[in-house]
């Protein structure tokens, strides 16, 4: 029997990221290939037009999976009945700014936003911020919206987990999905500390630790972690746009694997609410190692990273 279509809110939905992500929902790289989608998008009112190109285009696209779309400047009407939310609407950050300089920007849209998915999303619907900065935009967000679990509000660190493991497969000219288990700790900004200390490649010899095959600690511990750090940053300067393609993609790792699981013998990296694991205060949304199964992340234990202390200072 076929599946009931789910609600996926793209807030943003005009806008770079936007763009890229809702064809990706509608073709099933979020949900799967089985799972219907009726796409909610949602911006504002100088955006309307736009809006509307991009649910024309939705339309000829023809989707299969894709059995309806919401396109509006209502806040309300958009998160209505939403399974889904993923939060990309905001002011993107420019060449030469840190993501906390659009904080006080950004802040006043999250209040909004939380009260109306408070309201109106579906019972258990899940929650992915993309918009910087993004700890703190989805810390606001449980904030204005105390009845949603914080379970189910999470920020994308996943763009930083895909951008280490590129980083991997290039330097040691292997597959990238040979390449597993890195970790991003903390925030996504240029304080988050990338560690493969855990991280491994599959080799026709089985399992081997990236150390022991990259063989540079001084590249590890100095070059790769600022490349995936300022990584964002360098595609701005080269696009003089933030990475959409990525970005997009990577909040469809992010869901897919938050409804669907991780598989077995790897984590992800995703922003959770902190219940006081390795030591970072409870109540704050920082990336750490996670598994999924049945629609619920799990903190990974034991993988303590001396170096991490270095990183603790959170910045947005
Ligand atoms: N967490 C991550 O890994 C990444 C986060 N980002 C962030 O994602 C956000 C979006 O980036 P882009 O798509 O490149 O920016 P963009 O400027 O192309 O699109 C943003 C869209 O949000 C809309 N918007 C503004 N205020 C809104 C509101 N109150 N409600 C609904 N929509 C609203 C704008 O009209 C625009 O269409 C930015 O904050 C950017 O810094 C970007 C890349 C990676
Ligand atoms: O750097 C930016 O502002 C956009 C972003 O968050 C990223 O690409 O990681």
């Amino acid at each position: 029997m076929a599946k009931e279509p789910v609600r996926v809110l793209v807030t943003g939905a005009a806008g770079q990221i936007g763009y890229a992500l809702v064809p990706m929902i509608a073709r099933g790289v979020m949900l799967g290939p089985d799972q219907p989608v009726i796409l909610h998008m949602l911006d504002i009112p100088p955006a309307a037009e736009a809006l509307n190109g991009v649910k024309m285009e939705l339309v000829d696209a023809a989707f299969p999976l894709l059995k309806g779309v919401v396109a509006t400047t209502d806040v309300v009407e958009a998160c209505t009945g939403v399974n889904i939310a993923v939060m990309v609407g905001g002011f993107p950050r420019k060449e030469g700014m840190e993501r906390k300089d659009v904080m006080s920007k950004n802040v006043s849209i999250y209040k909004s936003q939380a009260s109306a998915l408070e309201k109106h999303a579906a019972a258990n619907c899940k929650v992915l911020v993309v918009a910087n900065p993004a700890n703190t935009n989805a810390l606001i967000l449980k904030e204005f919206a105390p009845s949603i679990s914080e379970k189910n509000i999470t920020c994308l660190t996943r763009l930083d987990h895909n951008r280490a493991l590129g980083q991997i497969s290039e330097r040691l000219s292997v597959q990238v999905c040979d390449v597993k288990n890195v970790i991003i700790w903390g925030n996504h900004s240029s304080s988050q500390y990338p560690d493969v200390n855990h991280a491994t490649v599959k080799t026709p010899a089985g399992e081997k630790p990236v150390r022991e095959l990259v063989k540079d600690d001084e590249w590890l511990n100095a070059e790769f972690i600022t490349t995936v750090q300022q990584r964002g940053a360098a595609i701005i300067k080269a696009r003089k746009l933030s990475s959409a393609l990525s970005a997009a993609s990577s909040a469809c790792d992010h869901i897919r694997d938050w409804v669907l699981g991780t598989p077995e013998g790897t984590w992800v990296s995703m922003g959770v609410y902190s219940d006081g694991s390795y030591n970072v205060p409870a109540g704050l949304i920082y990336s750490f190692p996670v598994t999924c199964q049945n629609g619920e992340w799990k903190i990974v234990q034991g993988k303590d990273c001396q170096l991490k202390c270095h990183y603790f200072p959170l910045t947005p």
